[in-house]
């Protein structure tokens, strides 16, 4: 576990250490050097840490035959692109990147996609606790993504927008043509609102996990299941069935 005295890092520690099959080998921080994921003989890795140190712990892993279950923000297209090309010269080496372990926010971003070409306008609102050190947060920018290509691959225009002047950008941050706007609020978790408006009507698609215990049922299935998908896999839908 990597990670392992953060806030979603510590609570991942727990979910492992109560599940059946699994066995906790080893538990770094910050300090901590990666050899010891080596030494103790770990076949699953679980990055839970910061933008800027993920990439290079999963390189490790997976140079090392490592597979990696991997909760942090900060895997671009090109960290991505990058990940597939190392993974293709490791042939047995599974990675998993999930932009967000809870199986509501994963369906949540699906019925996002399958609504963005029936309405005109959409944008998301990501709601989180004010130590998170990201912004947007991943899985705003994972939604918007799946949201501009549904509309793109559809001929939907991008949302109608008369805005001339936003020097301070309260407009929010456009990702693939979609406004994201980040808000960081002490008392919250992790929320996330995708708004759908065409000619009088709105539809709401809201996800909110209250406590992080929402992540550990994504966290467990990965290490579960991650030695048993070879290559990169993009989001915890691809070890789900969701039947849609
Ligand atoms: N996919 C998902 O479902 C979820 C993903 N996340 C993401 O997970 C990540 C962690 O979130 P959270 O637990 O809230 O963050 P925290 O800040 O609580 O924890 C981050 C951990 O990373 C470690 N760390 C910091 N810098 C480094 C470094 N350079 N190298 C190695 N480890 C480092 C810290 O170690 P130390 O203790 O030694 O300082 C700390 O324990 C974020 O990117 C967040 O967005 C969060 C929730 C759900
Ligand atoms: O930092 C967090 O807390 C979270 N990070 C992930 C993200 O950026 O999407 C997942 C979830 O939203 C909680």
């Amino acid at each position: 576990m990597l990670g392992a005295r953060g806030r979603m890092g510590s609570e991942a520690v727990q979910a492992v250490r109560r599940t059946e099959g699994l066995q906790l080998v080893a538990e770094l921080g910050r300090e901590d050097s990666l050899q010891a994921l080596v030494a103790a003989g770990a076949e699953v890795v679980v990055d839970l840490t910061v933008p800027s140190a993920t990439e290079a712990n999963v390189r490790f892993a997976v140079q090392h035959g490592m597979h990696c279950v991997v909760g942090t923000t900060g895997w671009d297209a090109e960290r991505l692109d990058r990940l597939e090309a190392l993974l293709a010269e490791h042939p047995g080496v599974g990675v998993l990147v999930a932009p967000n372990f809870s199986v509501g926010a994963v369906l949540a971003m699906r019925f996002s996609a399958q609504a963005a070409r029936f309405f005109e306008s959409v944008e998301i609102v990501e709601l989180h606790h004010p130590d998170k050190v990201d912004a947007p947060s991943g899985t705003a920018a994972r939604t918007a993504a799946l949201v501009g290509q549904a509309r793109r691959a559809a001929g939907v225009a991008p949302s109608p927008d008369a805005t001339e002047q936003d020097p301070g950008g309260a407009r929010g941050a456009l990702v693939e043509d979609v406004r994201v706007h980040s808000v960081r609020l002490r008392g919250l978790v992790a929320h996330q609102e995708t708004l759908l408006g065409g000619v009088g009507e709105q539809l709401t698609i809201r996800h909110d996990s209250f406590d992080r215990i929402s992540f550990m049922t994504g966290v467990v299935l990965g290490v579960r299941e991650v030695g048993s998908h070879q290559g990169l896999t993009h989001g915890l839908e691809g070890y789900l069935d969701l039947g849609l």
